[in-house]
């Protein structure tokens, strides 16, 4: 327990304001503080928290006033010890602090994200430093206060070890710290505490506390009376109860009101239990969430670890251990499923058919995992979902683009601060059941960190042989993943590791021709877009010359993602002239009353005709798309089709460059003119483009006499 005989506090502190309602942290005592507003949070990451360890700090704690009130003026500073708390499934935190002294609030100099202020510093108690001078500045005040004290320990059973403890205290603490020591231990109500606190003399902190002290005698005295405490034990009980609140847990003192909490909790647990036992886990799970049950039950319920050994059993008891849907499969639904909701791509949908009628016909998971790779856009993430649409299965999709830290995967032991359990574990209790459709989407952009691995913690969760047993570090007991269907897609496989890649069936989703996309938008796109904009085909005609210009000239790429995009684009645009249209046609229908015209003002009937002036008639039904109207909504071409214009010219030839992104044309231009010899490369070409340009050039050299070359120098460009 610290003094304030030398103690120094920064002339600044951040401050925690401690939620209304909870205990009064005085100093000398010390106190868990529940973290959960926002201004606690960020003054508990900002301030306290270096990663997931406490680095030691001075903060000042304010009891919190209810809203309109403004902040209180005194607290007490106080050294923060310990943090203990979970990110999951909220920001929830518990603060474990020390008392050290009272402060002034001098200045607010922020409030935001947490409020920091110019403090001043209240309890100087050096000033009465010898038992004499306090003798004679406080009188006989100080010696009855003491007389008390000790009378009360007295009373209370020597054998706790809290009460001797506290009998050493009373003999070695200086006289002057003892008021707050002993009202932070004996039963008192909050008010009284924020009494005692706002009392900044030493006098009428004495005087204060001593009627607090008489009232505990008083009390003990009488449940010594009336319970006749024949065995040792329930003299123990009568100890311990008030002790009990020796560390004031979460700010709540005992009381009667505080036995009804108890009960409500109990009863809740009884639930938790219910649940678990429902929950048709296997027996390794059972075993330990009866154990895990037991010590909750044993906890109080403001100790750190209660809340996180609840969000654990909860989590147990929602998690599908054995809940899952009933497969319906029927291989020519399914393909009439795939045609149905995709274009072309023969070549995955039939792996895909022959997939699941292997499924089908031996009704065993223990097949490869399928991986799409193809470029952004060409339905990947599509056909993964229309998968399990035939099966009648849940669909979950787990980004991987970015991961880097294997508990990303596998979820991070529950000692840590903030645990959770990983994306598959969390993925399984989103979608409830245990055999979803779990696209894990971007394999390849998997990252690596000092964290470790998620790859290779994926290895696990893809092995049908291993992932029977799977066990995330939040829960800390197998999870049978083996009825979850796995579908990974990449847009490469060169980033994927080895090891990973070898688990996985690669399917190859090719870019789309032109004719393809043309077939996919008029199939596909323009009928979901006019759904998702409220318009129908009576209202906008995109015809197929408008969609090949859209194709050619303002997109270039290998899936139709941005083409999806431009067909939404116009049909924004349609979407406003339709209202425009509709809000007309209501207007006129609403000025047509002669009367209410007659209640306008001249004034506005003329800014109102200048209005409708402006306003271009509703079009006509349905609005075709032409070349006009794309110009006027997308813009100007972005892309010329510039191969025959640019192949007229000697010296062009085309090379073809393959990206992830889909495959590409490069024009490769040369000119002949004076010089050294050298070829000149310009552009950004890789190690086998600068092989090709000199092969080139050697072969040209090779074959100039054939060719009538003359000896003049050539240099030899890429342009795009
Ligand atoms: N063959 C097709 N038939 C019908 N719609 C298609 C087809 N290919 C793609 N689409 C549509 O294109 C859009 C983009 O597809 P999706 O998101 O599945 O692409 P992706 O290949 O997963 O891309 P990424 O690699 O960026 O995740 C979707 O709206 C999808 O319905």
């Amino acid at each position: 327990m610290s003094s304030g005989r030398s103690l120094q506090i920064p002339g600044r502190l951040p401050l925690l304001v401690s939620p209304e309602g909870e205990a009064v942290l005085l100093p000398g005592a010390t106190l868990r503080l529940a973290v959960d507003s926002p201004g606690n949070l960020a003054l508990l990451r900002g301030r306290l928290l270096r990663g997931t360890s406490l680095r030691s700090s001075v903060i000042g704690v304010i009891p919190g006033a209810p809203p309109p009130a403004p902040l209180r003026r005194i607290g007490t500073a106080a050294l923060a010890v310990q943090v203990v708390g979970s990110n999951w499934p909220k920001p929830h935190f518990t603060l474990l602090v020390t008392g050290l002294c009272r402060f002034q609030v001098v200045e607010i100099l922020n409030e935001r994200p947490y409020p920091v202020a110019v403090v001043e510093q209240l309890d100087h108690l050096e000033q009465l430093s010898s038992k004499t001078e306090l003798k004679e500045a406080l009188g006989e005040l100080s010696e009855q206060f003491y007389k008390y004290a000790v009378q009360l320990v007295d009373m209370l059973d020597n054998s706790v070890p809290a009460v001797a403890k506290l009998k050493r205290l009373l003999n070695n603490l200086p006289r002057e710290l003892l008021p707050d020591v002993l009202t932070s231990i004996i039963r008192t109500t909050n008010e009284e505490k924020l009494k005692i606190l706002d009392a900044v003399s030493l006098e009428e902190r004495f005087r204060v506390t001593i009627p607090l002290l008489l009232r505990q005698i008083e009390g003990l005295k009488l449940l010594q009376k009336t319970r006749s405490l024949k065995s040792d034990d329930d003299k123990r009980v009568v100890a311990i109860r008030p002790l009990r609140k020796l560390g004031a847990i979460n700010g709540k003192p005992f009381s009667l009101e505080n036995a009804d909490e108890d009960d409500e909790d109990s009863d809740d647990i009884i639930l938790l239990e219910k649940k678990i036992k429902s929950s048709n886990m296997p027996e390794p799970a059972l075993k330990v969430c009866v154990k895990e049950i037991k010590r909750l039950k044993k906890m109080p319920q403001s100790m750190p670890e209660y809340a996180l050994t609840r969000n654990y059993l909860e989590l147990m008891s929602e998690l599908p251990w054995s809940k899952s849907t009933r497969d319906r499969l029927d291989i020519r639904a399914a393909r009439v499923l795939l045609d149905n909701d995709h274009y072309a791509m023969a070549k995955l949908k039939r792996r895909v058919l022959e997939y699941l009628a292997v499924r089908q016909l031996k009704n065993n998971l223990k097949g490869p995992i399928l991986c799409f790779v193809g470029p952004p856009g060409v339905g990947k993430t599509s056909v993964g979902r229309s998968i399990a649409k035939t099966l009648g299965r849940e669909f979950h999709r787990i980004a991987l683009g970015g991961v880097c830290d294997q508990s990303d995967i596998r979820g991070h032991r529950r000692t840590y601060v903030g645990s959770m359990p990983g994306r598959i574990i969390n993925g399984l209790k989103t979608v409830g059941v245990n055999n979803p459709v779990f696209l894990l989407d971007e394999v390849d952009k998997l990252g690596k960190s000092l964290q470790g691995d998620p790859a290779a913690a994926l290895l696990e969760v893809l092995d049908p042989e291993q992932n029977h047993s799977f066990t995330d570090h939040y829960l800390n007991v197998a999870f049978d993943l083996s009825q979850v269907l796995f579908i990974a897609t990449a847009n490469t496989t060169a980033t994927i590791p080895p090891a990973l890649l070898d688990r996985m069936e690669v399917l190859e989703v090719p870019g789309y021709s032109q004719e393809e996309k043309l077939e996919i938008a008029h199939r596909h796109l323009i009928s979901k877009q006019l759904v998702q904009h409220g318009l129908t085909p009576e209202q906008v005609q995109i015809p197929p010359e408008a969609t090949l210009e859209i194709i050619t000239r303002y997109t270039r790429e290998a899936g139709v993602r941005s083409l999806d995009r431009k067909l939404g684009a116009i049909c924004r645009a349609v979407a406003v002239k339709v209202a425009e249209g509709q809000h007309r046609e209501t207007n006129s229908a609403h000025t047509d009353g002669e009367d209410r015209k007659a209640d306008i003002p001249d004034q506005a009937k003329l800014e109102m005709i200048t209005e409708t002036a402006d306003i271009t008639l509703p079009p006509e039904m349905p609005i075709l798309i032409d070349r006009h109207a794309l110009k006027d909504i997308l813009g100007p071409p972005m892309y010329e089709i510039e191969v025959f214009e640019r192949l007229n010219q000697p010296g062009v030839a085309i090379g073809l460059a393959w990206t992830p992104l889909g495959g590409e044309i490069m024009f490769v231009e040369a000119s002949r003119m004076d010089g050294e010899g050298q070829l000149t490369l310009t552009g950004q070409l890789g190690d086998v483009m600068k092989e090709s340009a000199h092969l080139a050039i050697s072969w040209l050299r090779s074959n100039a006499k054939k060719y009538w070359l003359t000896n003049g120098m050539s240099e030899v460009s890429r342009t795009n």
